[in-house]
């Protein structure tokens, strides 16, 4: 596919969006526009198969996601996961008001629960959450892919290439703490940068993170039925 002007079809048109945003008084005749090439794929009316080699933008079916321009080494600092501070009871009722964030689409909310295991360290009105649904940065675009754990140990090191670490800078505060991520592995120049949501796929009550279809791709992924496994921790 070319970009080359001299190599694609130019047409200009009556009444033009671009001059008019320009300078809507003093409207400029239109300087021509290219006619982009499309890629058209197949669709549901094609009666082709959802496999059919013409279908290859759409099934990747996870949205945006993020990569790296650069080579990054193991335990490379990515970036850190931005969010409102919400209490659990705060992020619960936003959702409640405003369908549109218990969409799929929606990043996650992150439980800052490092401290959970500290017994009494904290009410359960005080539990707070990360809600990247209005306000975040980058990270909210890190799509979710699996990490391998065994029931007692989590030895987190398969397909995700990042791993969430909770960050103390400056804050006594045990309530709150900062989140960033790490890479796990050396990770390729264009790799997509994945982390682990901690969904629960089998898990039929309702969980912060919003279950979604995984198309994670790897063979360890949580969200294809097997017989017997044992559950990960809900993050
Ligand atoms: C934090 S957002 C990631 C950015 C998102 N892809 C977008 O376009 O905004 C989380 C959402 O991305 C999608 N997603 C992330 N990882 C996925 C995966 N492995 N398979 C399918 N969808 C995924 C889900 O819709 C999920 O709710």
């Amino acid at each position: 596919m070319t970009r080359d002007p001299q190599l694609q079809s130019i047409s200009s048109c009556m009444d033009c969006p671009l001059e008019r945003s320009r300078n809507e008084e003093m409207l400029e005749p239109c300087k021509g526009h290219l006619n982009r090439k499309f890629i058209k794929e197949c669709w549901r009316k094609c009666g082709c198969h959802k496999q059919c080699g013409n279908r290859v933008v759409q099934r990747d079916g996870k949205g945006w996601g993020l990569k790296t321009l650069e080579k990054l080494p193991k335990g490379a600092f990515v970036c850190e996961y931005i969010g409102e501070i919400l209490t659990i009871k705060e992020r619960h009722e936003r959702t409640m008001q405003n369908s549109s964030i218990t969409k799929t689409e929606n990043p996650p909310s992150v439980l800052l629960d490092a401290y959970w295991n500290l017994k009494g360290a904290l009410k359960d009105e005080e539990y707070l959450c990360l809600d990247a649904s209005f306000y975040s940065n980058v990270a909210r675009f890190i799509n979710h892919s699996w990490q391998i754990s065994f029931s007692f140990f989590p030895a987190r090191c398969l397909d995700a290439n990042l791993i969430e670490i909770p960050v103390k800078i400056e804050t006594p505060d045990h309530h709150y703490y900062h989140l960033a991520f790490f890479t796990t592995r050396e990770v390729d120049a264009l790799e997509e940068l994945t982390w682990d949501y901690g969904i629960d796929f089998d898990d039929d009550n309702d969980q912060p993170n919003k279950k979604f279809q995984c198309k994670c791709g790897s063979k360890f992924c949580r969200n294809m039925k097997r017989p017997s496994r044992s559950r990960p921790l809900a993050r």
